[in-house]
C-alpha cells in the first residue's frame, strides 16, 4: 500500500532528514513510527502526503509512484489519506460540525449527505451530540477526537497520525489508540508517529524506527531482534 524504496530527503538548506529509507506497509496494516526528536518522522509522513517531495528514491501508494502525481492532482491523492496532527489544527471559530464537515464541503457533498456522514464520524469517536459546540468548549482529548473525526469522515483508506497523543494523559492516549485500532479492524491502513514508547510497548503492532534519518528497525514485519528492541528503548 505504502512503499519507500531508497528514499532520501534533503531540505533546501542542506539539512538531511531521511537517508535511503526502505519499508513497505501492507494494505490494512497498522504500524508505529518512532525515533528521537529530529529523526525524520514528520518528514516521512510529509512525503506520503506530498507536503514535501523526496530528493531521491521512490515513494509509492498502491503501486503508483507519487513523484509522477502533478501538483494539480495532489488534492485527489490526499483524499485517500486522513491526516491527524498533535495540535489537531481545528478552526476554533467554527463549530465541531463545521470542522468535521470541512473535507466533505471541499469535495462538494450534498448538505444531507454531509449531515449523515458527520453524525456517523462523531458517533464513532464518541462525540455524538456535540455538533453545535465550539472546540474551545471541549477538553484536549475531545478536541483530538474532533480532529480524528475530520480525518476519517470521508472514509480514507489510509490514516497517518503525527504525535496524536502528545498532549494527552496515558488513559486518554490509550483510548485514542483503541480508536485507531477500530479503523484498522475495519481495513484501514494506519501509521502513527509517536515518541511514546510505553504506549507502543502495550500494543502488538510493527514499529518502524528512525535514527538520524535512517531506518534502524521494523523495515520488515519480522519480530524485533533483541538489538532492535534496544534501539527502540
Ligand atoms: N522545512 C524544513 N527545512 C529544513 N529542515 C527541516 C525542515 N523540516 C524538518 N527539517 C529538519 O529535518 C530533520 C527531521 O525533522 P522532522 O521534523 O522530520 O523530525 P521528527 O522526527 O518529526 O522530529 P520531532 O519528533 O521533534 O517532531 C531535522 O533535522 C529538522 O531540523
Amino acid at each position: 500500500m505504502i512503499q519507500f524504496e531508497q528514499v532520501s530527503k534533503v531540505y533546501p538548506g542542506g539539512q538531511k532528514a531521511l537517508l535511503n529509507v526502505n519499508f513497505h506497509l501492507e494494505q490494512g496494516e497498522m504500524a508505529f513510527l518512532t525515533g528521537h526528536s529530529g529523526a525524520g518522522k514528520s518528514t516521512l509522513l510529509k512525503l506520503i502526503t506530498v507536503i514535501e517531495r523526496a530528493t531521491a528514491g521512490k515513494v509509492s501508494i498502491n503501486g503508483h509512484d507519487i513523484a509522477k502525481v502533478s501538483r494539480k492532482h495532489v488534492p485527489y491523492l490526499r483524499r485517500n489519506i486522513g491526516m491527524i496532527f498533535q495540535n489537531h489544527n481545528l478552526l476554533m471559530d467554527k463549530t465541531v460540525f463545521d470542522n468535521v464537515a470541512l473535507p466533505l464541503v471541499i469535495e462538494g457533498f450534498s448538505h444531507g449527505e454531509i449531515k449523515k456522514r458527520v453524525g456517523a464520524a462523531l458517533d464513532m469517536v464518541g462525540l455524538y451530540g456535540k455538533e453545535r459546540h465550539s472546540p474551545v468548549m471541549l477538553s484536549g482529548g475531545e478536541q483530538q477526537r474532533v480532529g480524528i473525526a475530520r480525518a476519517i469522515v470521508n472514509k480514507p483508506p489510509i490514516i497517518l497520525a503525527d504525535e496524536p497523543t502528545g498532549n494527552l494523559d496515558p488513559k486518554l492516549s490509550m483510548d485514542i489508540l483503541r480508536l485507531f485500532e477500530t479503523f484498522h479492524d475495519a481495513g484501514t491502513t494506519v501509521l502513527i508517529a509517536t515518541h511514546d514508547l510505553g504506549l507502543i510497548a502495550r500494543m502488538k503492532y510493527r514499529t518502524l524506527t528512525l535514527r538520524k534519518g535512517t531506518m534502524v528497525g521494523g523495515e520488515t514485519d519480522e519480530p524485533l531482534t533483541p538489538n532492535m528492541a534496544e534501539v527502540t528503548r
